[in-house]
């Protein structure tokens, strides 16, 4: 069964000012769903900029297991020749998604509602996360699970044979449920509907339409109604993936919180539906520019320009919980080096990603001289003011890249240095993480202090 390795303790402290330019890598959410995409087209996709982090390795080996060919040729460069929708076949072993909640529940609908059956783990991190949010809509179309306690993995698919088409609210903010459901309803004939209150990043659907698929988008009374064709012929397309505003994240907080520092983040992508954090962090104060705006691989992105600001805490929208969801981890650490209080409201989906990431933060923070308060569905940060975060702690990362990518972000803007237990997990998302922060000259290095 999938493991994450062996710990890799990381330690990072006070230096000089961050300079230089920080080229993060391609769009996770993206490069999953190219794979997948390519899986289920006619033809040869072919990908530039592709994150190469565990996390879309996994889905890349999955694919592959149901039949694509997927190959590399060059860095970031791959192809995949599909099988075509309902196309897929059965693996002959069982699919390991390592740690990542989106390539388990985007491979688990999209086989759904083909005549096949397999079965799916992941590591530590992933068995204990809920899949029973991706199981019942697919029972709708007819397919079967059969998991642990709480729809936990390892689970077996059985996917429909004769699959339904469906209409489906989805009871939380979540982009792998609409997802999964939509990647379902690519092999169910007639008309798949998915309604959510709350939109979530819209990559499935931009993508879905870039490859041939009949996808309607309205705001209707119920919500943001989603209507797609089934039974398809998907085109193989060429992908550009953008770079991932989620790693982007980690360079630009931590040039906000070091004194001096000016860097520029080039062409990340600030698609409306992921680009919360940059808009908290300028009602932060922050100084952020965004310049070049353009459109690359479907999606509007931007130089941005960060340099060293005085932050002050704020209340974040609850609304705006969906288009930065991944961020709050590092939010959390800006608003400790704010001055003032920062309330993170509508959060609960934080407590079933990688780590319960809310007390994974709060409990990080307040080993490092932080005053917090938590509920189930909120986080508040009682900021210190610049410099004035004591640090000297080891915080415990739960194989959650985002928890240790932030803890290392706060060692570089506080008193003391500060310590993860287990860096391993940052090459699941930003396998480049340490070199890129080098390169600025952040001191990030291996071991505890
Ligand atoms: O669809 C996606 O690519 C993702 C959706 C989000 O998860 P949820 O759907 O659980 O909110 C996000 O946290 C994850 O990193 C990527
Ligand atoms: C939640 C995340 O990923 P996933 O759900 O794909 O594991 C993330 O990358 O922050």
């Amino acid at each position: 069964m999938s493991g994450h390795g062996d710990p890799i303790p990381m330690t990072s402290r006070k230096g000089g000012a961050l300079r230089g330019v920080a080229e993060v890598p391609g769009d996770k959410s993206i490069s999953h769903r190219a794979l997948i995409l390519g899986a289920l087209s006619v033809g040869r996709t072919e990908i530039t900029g592709l994150l190469e982090g565990q996390d879309v390795l996994d889905t890349a080996k999955a694919m592959r297991a149901f039949g694509a060919t997927v190959t590399q040729h060059g860095p970031g460069a791959w192809w995949v020749e599909g099988v075509g929708v309902g196309g897929f076949a059965e693996p002959d072993h069982v699919i390991d998604c390592g740690n990542s909640g989106t390539g388990v529940r985007l491979i688990m609908g999209c086989m759904a509602t083909s005549p096949i059956t397999a079965t799916f783990t992941g590591d530590a991190s992933l068995r204990k996360r809920p899949m029973g949010r991706v199981t019942d809509p697919i029972a709708l179309f007819g397919a079967q699970s059969y998991g642990r306690a709480g729809g936990r993995l390892p689970m077996t698919i059985v996917g429909a044979a004769e699959p339904v088409p469906v209409s489906y609210t989805t009871p939380m903010a979540s982009a792998q449920v609409k997802s999964a459901v939509l990647l379902a309803g690519l092999n169910a004939p007639g008309q798949t509907v998915v309604i959510e209150k709350t939109p979530t990043r819209d990559h499935t659907e931009r993508m879905l339409r870039g490859f041939g698929a009949e996808i309607t988008v309205e705001d209707t009374a119920e919500g943001h109604k989603i209507t797609l064709q089934g039974q398809p012929e998907l085109k193989a397309q060429t992908v550009a993936v953008p770079r991932d505003p989620s790693s982007a994240a980690f360079p630009v907080c931590a040039a906000l919180l070091v004194p001096g520092s000016d860097i520029l983040v080039p062409g990340v992508s600030q698609n409306p539906t992921r680009n919360g954090l940059f808009l908290t962090l300028k009602e932060m104060g922050a100084d952020i520019e965004f310049l070049n705006e353009r459109e690359e691989g479907g999606e509007p992105v931007a130089d941005l320009r960060v340099r060293y600001s005085e932050l002050h805490g704020i209340t974040v929208p609850a609304e705006r919980a969906a288009a930065q969801i991944d961020e709050y981890p590092v939010l959390s650490v800006v608003a400790a080096c704010a001055t003032g209080t920062t309330i993170m409201p509508g959060v609960h989906e934080l407590r079933v990603k990688e780590s319960d990431r809310i007390d994974a933060m709060a409990r990080g923070l307040e080993a490092c001289g932080v005053r917090i308060e938590e509920d189930e569905d909120t986080l508040i940060v009682h900021g210190m003011g610049p410099g004035n975060v004591p640090g000297g702690a080891t915080c415990a990362t739960h194989i959650d890249h985002r928890i240790a990518m932030s803890f290392l972000v706060l060692g570089l803007a506080s008193q003391q240095p500060i310590s993860v237990d287990d860096g391993s997990p940052i090459a699941t998302s930003f396998p480049v993480f340490e070199d890129l922060m080098a390169g600025l000259g952040a001191t990030i290095e291996r071991g505890v202090a």
